[in-house]
């Protein structure tokens, strides 16, 4: 017996899904009666939707509830892995991460831009980590090595400094225990509403 919600279980399923269905239409087949039927239950759940206004989990302004529903680490969250975060004493950010097919760039390998989501929340979990929360306002990507999919790899957010409303800090991703990909981040502290 697991304490796991359903709405958990639902998007665990649904990223299952995803590579499963990527991985049948790599063999130029998707089952016609499993499509319809996948289709009837997003109908279904459509159906329960509410106003996606209502939908936004957390306080408008504030980083609340941001890594429950995150692209990268939002277990709720069918397009997340998800990543799994823990910070050191130091306020440093750190996750094991295994790309499955659907963050694929190049064949084999994972895309650039995943690559660049992945550690721009990196960083915001170590500056916040370090009580430096702040929006993204630039990032400087290098590219070292590909980042091979299937296989666990480690991310890394570093918060390095501040000035003000200025917060800088460095993601990497690492590959065999070599960095693959660096990014360097600018990040602002500000008041947001909708
Ligand atoms: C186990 C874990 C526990 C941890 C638990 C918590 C986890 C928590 C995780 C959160 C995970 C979500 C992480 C999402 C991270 C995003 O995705 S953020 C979304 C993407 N970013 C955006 O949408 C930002 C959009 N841009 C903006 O809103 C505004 O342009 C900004 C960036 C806030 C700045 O606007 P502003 O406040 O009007 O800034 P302004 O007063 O003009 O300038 C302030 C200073 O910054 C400089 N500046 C502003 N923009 C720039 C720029 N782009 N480049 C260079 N300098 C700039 C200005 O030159 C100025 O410098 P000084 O003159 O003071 O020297």
């Amino acid at each position: 017996m697991t304490d796991e919600k359903p709405a958990d279980v639902a998007a665990r399923a649904v990223r299952r899904l995803t590579s499963a269905i990527l991985s049948a239409r790599a063999h130029g087949a998707v089952d016609p009666d499993l499509a319809a039927e996948i289709s009837e239950l997003a109908d279904l759940l459509d159906a329960e939707a509410v106003d996606a206004v209502d939908c936004i989990s957390g306080k408008v302004g504030t980083h609340d509830g941001a890594l429950e529903r995150s692209p990268v680490s939002g277990p709720k969250n069918p397009v997340a892995i998800p990543l799994r975060f823990e910070l050191d004493d130091d306020g440093n950010a750190s996750a094991p991460a295994e790309f499955p097919a659907q963050y694929q760039g190049p064949a084999g390998f994972v895309h650039g831009g995943v690559s660049g989501l992945i550690l721009d929340v990196a960083m915001a979990v170590a500056n916040s980590g370090s009580n430096r929360p702040g929006m993204t306002a630039e990032m400087t990507l290098r590219y070292l090595r590909p980042v091979p999919l299937h296989r666990e790899v480690t991310v890394r957010g570093r918060h390095l400094r501040a000035d003000g409303r200025k917060m800088w800090a460095r993601g990497t991703i690492e590959v065999d225990g070599e960095e693959a990909v660096v990014c360097d981040g600018l990040f602002i502290s500000k008041e947001l509403s909708l």
